[in-house]
């Protein structure tokens, strides 16, 4: 079994258990009554680099990365950087995250929140939607079939921004068959644990000219984040190297700044 699979089984037993105790009609109404999702694109889209910044525990092949006793304190770091939007990894038992992180996050700051999970479901859409987030992560290596196409649509019924993560150039192509218009290539090789940024410089030529480009992953400092721009990165996501930083307000402050130079 691939490192993915052993996650996906994980997740698929603890979604079990939250269906059991929240049922869908209950996401439903806290939906109905949320305010509308804020829009990402007008910050992803702006001149120079943008930042995502991630609230992340732990990973499969870390372990533990940092205590983030208060996500809502950390993302305030985050947005007060000038991150364009919040990452908040909602995955429990290899990332360490939960939905009140995210409900915590979604209550303390004013830029968009991406509920970073396995969604394999149209439930952890009516979830993320429900707990506060604008952007939903869509992993089209886990998405087969169809299910890519309806949980990509389901997510712009409910407002949702979907964030389409790729990792390979056929993953790239139904990307763009989907006409999504936020599209990650991710430097991890997610079954494997394999990191190499220089994936990003391979696909990105790949990606559909009018998306918002995203390069997720394996960003160690300032020079990363510039090499990824001048790739032809519009957005970074970036997670460890943020957690672990001293002083993530500033961390973004350099990425931006740095990436900025010509
Ligand atoms: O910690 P890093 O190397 O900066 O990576 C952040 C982010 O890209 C990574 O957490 C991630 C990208 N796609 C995912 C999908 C599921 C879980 C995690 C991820």
């Amino acid at each position: 079994m691939s490192v993915l699979d052993g996650i996906l089984a994980g997740v698929r037993e603890d979604l079990a258990q939250r269906q059991s105790a929240v049922p869908l009609a209950e996401l439903k109404a806290r939906v109905s009554d949320a305010p509308p999702a804020l829009d990402p694109l007008p910050g992803f889209r702006a001149p120079g680099v943008s930042i995502i910044a991630e609230v992340k525990r732990k990973s499969p092949s870390k372990g533990e990365l940092a205590t983030i006793a208060d996500p809502a304190a950390l993302a305030a770091e985050y947005a007060a950087g000038g991150a364009a939007a919040i990452s908040v990894l909602t995955e429990q038992r290899r990332f360490g995250g939960s939905l009140d992180d995210l409900a915590a996050v979604r209550a303390e700051v004013s830029v968009p929140v991406l509920r970073k999970d396995f969604i394999v479901t149209p439930y952890q859409l009516w979830e993320a939607r429900a707990w506060g987030a604008d952007l939903a992560l869509l992993m089209v290596v886990s998405l087969p079939g169809g299910l890519l196409e309806e949980l990509h649509g389901l997510a712009l019924e409910l407002g949702l921004t979907p964030l389409v993560e790729t990792h390979t150039e056929e993953e790239i192509a139904r990307a763009a068959d989907l006409g999504a218009e936020v599209v990650g290539i991710n430097a991890r090789d997610l079954t494997t644990l394999e990191v190499d940024r220089a994936v990003f410089q391979k696909l990105a030529p790949h990606l559909p000219e009018a998306a918002v480009k995203i390069a997720e992953s394996g960003v160690t400092g300032p020079e990363d984040v510039a090499e990824y721009h001048a790739w032809g990165a519009d957005v970074v996501l970036v997670g460890e190297a943020l957690v672990r930083s001293g002083d993530p307000r500033s961390s973004i402050g350099e990425f931006i700044s740095q990436a900025g130079r010509p």
